[in-house]
């Protein structure tokens, strides 16, 4: 199990070779958790949200990488408001390596503090203006604002303006998320240059069932986009 220290090192740490980062979220079975690690993502996602349909217990994802033999990817723990507590539990079960939160920035850094580890800060983007500018966090999801009536601020498989981040100056790692599939994600890399991608029901044949193939697509056409323009 790795150390805090570890820990901190990871933060959008991405394998050699492998330029722009992959992370599968809402993971929740078997079969979709072998087929991302055998692929390659360098991220899976595990939400802890109630109100989705990608919920799991860290029972679940103790259980999932208690099995895993070889070396897997970094696991990222998704929380929407949360409490310490709901956090302390959660870690107290399943080996999380970083927490992705969707909160406030300054309940993120909170959070980075009290838990020592590297903390993702989701932040909804409409316009230019919304894209962050403060260097505490380890890194930004960037994703579409939900829409008001949506149940969930994340996982609703809309995309933003990919335009409005080719020349954002971004001032920690970052990654684009919302709406991508194996179908957009080239265009996508090409239109925003992001470092790193992540998907969630863009790889999934109803809310929360995940389709190995399409897991394994998304991270073969991301790979195939570096190959293709040597990123
Ligand atoms: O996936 C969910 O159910 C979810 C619930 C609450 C907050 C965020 C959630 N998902 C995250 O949203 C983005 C975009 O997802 P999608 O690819 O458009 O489905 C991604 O970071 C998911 O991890």
């Amino acid at each position: 199990m790795p150390t805090n220290a570890d820990r901190s090192e990871g933060a959008h740490r991405r394998p050699a070779g492998s330029p722009i980062g992959v992370k599968i979220c809402g993971i929740r079975e078997r079969s979709a958790f072998d087929a991302a690690c055998e692929a390659g993502a360098d991220w899976i996602g595990f939400v802890f949200f109630a109100r989705s349909p990608r919920c799991v217990t860290p029972q679940t994802v103790a259980t999932l990488l208690r099995s895993e033999k070889k070396a897997r990817p970094q696991t990222v723990g998704l929380f929407v408001k949360a409490d310490d507590s709901t956090i302390e539990r959660t870690l107290s079960v399943a080996d999380l390596d970083i927490l992705q939160i969707y909160d406030t920035p300054a309940r993120a850094l909170e959070i980075r503090q009290k838990f020592k580890r590297p903390v993702w800060l989701s932040c909804a983007v409409t316009t230019p203006i919304d894209l962050p500018e403060n260097t505490m966090l380890d890194g930004y999801v960037i994703e579409p604002r939900a829409p008001a009536d949506a149940a969930l601020p994340g996982g609703n498989g809309i995309t933003l303006d990919w335009s409005l981040l080719r020349h954002w100056q971004a001032p920690s790692p970052w990654m684009l998320a919302g709406g991508l599939t194996p179908d957009n994600v080239a265009r996508a890399l090409a239109m925003s240059h992001a470092p790193a991608v992540d998907v969630s029901s863009g790889v999934e044949t109803a809310p929360g069932e995940k389709s190995p193939e399409l897991v394994r697509n998304f991270i073969k056409n991301v790979r195939g986009y570096c190959a293709a323009n040597k990123r």
